[in-house]
């Protein structure tokens, strides 16, 4: 696992940004595992930034999760985040853009289905991935099975909580998602997981540094081939194994290992 510590949140997440241009600008046809929740909004605003000259006509994406119960056009619905902060903004075409179906008639095989999609379009080339304050993956939330596949969760009040801010005071955050399983999830060719501030600090040391535990579905990352983690200082602020990560200096450049 390779760990990045950037001096600030907009280097990290530029970082992931080029990544990502870098993948479709290789392959065209690329295969991306995108993720919401407020760490992504400016990935996806950086991405967009710096788009110029790279189509995203043949890419396909799949996203981690949806609330089970919401219409693709409900506004809190994963459906209008991904089209408001990025798939509006790019020559994506909407046939290839894959995200659960919230409102389906039974969300238990819109979950196998949608595995099903996404083992038939040959995988995920980059799996993105946000963390949850208590370690969660998708909607993996602690106590999820490491085997587990696309199937319904259901939501902590913790996480219910903290995503209460993208709901209006009338609206009631759903109790349960459909999201991909940790070993869809690790399935994945490359996972990059991106953390920054400082209330992310404890689940990117549990994630990084913690025991490979249920307890912190994170760190089943621990596992993956070519996973690499994104951080900023302050979500960086925890880990004791410092020395062994690479830190970029804040006029300094990231050393390409290749
Ligand atoms: N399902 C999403 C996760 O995929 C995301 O990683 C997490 C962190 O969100 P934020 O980036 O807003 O802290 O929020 C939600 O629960």
């Amino acid at each position: 696992m390779k760990v990045l510590i950037f001096p600030d949140a907009e280097r990290a997440v530029a970082r992931v940004a080029d990544t990502m241009l870098s993948l479709v600008r290789a392959n065209p046809e690329a295969v991306l595992g995108l993720a919401t929740g407020g760490t992504m909004e400016p990935v996806y605003r950086a991405l967009i930034a710096r788009a110029a000259g790279v189509s995203f006509a043949r890419v396909t994406s799949f996203n981690l999760d949806e609330y089970v119960g919401l219409a693709p056009d409900h506004p809190q619905s994963y459906h209008a985040y991904m089209r408001h902060h990025l798939f509006d903004h790019l020559d994506t075409d909407p046939a290839r853009l894959h995200l659960p179906l919230g409102n389906a008639d039974s969300p238990n095989a819109e979950a196998e289905r949608y595995d099903a999609t996404i083992a038939a379009a040959g995988g995920v080339d980059l799996q993105l991935l946000g963390l949850g304050v208590n370690g969660h993956i998708g909607f993996n939330e602690p106590g999820s099975s490491l085997g587990s596949r696309t199937r319904t969760k259901t939501l902590t009040q913790k996480t219910r909580d903290d995503n209460a801010r993208f709901f209006g005071a009338d609206e009631e955050v759903p109790h349960y998602a459909i999201t991909m399983g940790i070993a869809t999830i690790m399935e994945a060719r490359e996972v990059m997981l991106l953390a920054t501030g400082p209330h992310k600090a404890q689940a990117v040391a549990n994630t990084v540094e913690g025991p490979v535990s249920t307890f912190c579905p994170a760190s089943m990352i621990q596992f993956h081939r070519h996973a690499t983690v994104v951080l900023d200082e302050e979500a960086a602020a925890k880990l004791k194994l410092r020395d062994y990560y690479q830190i970029v200096h804040p006029d300094g450049e990231e050393v390409d290992l290749g």
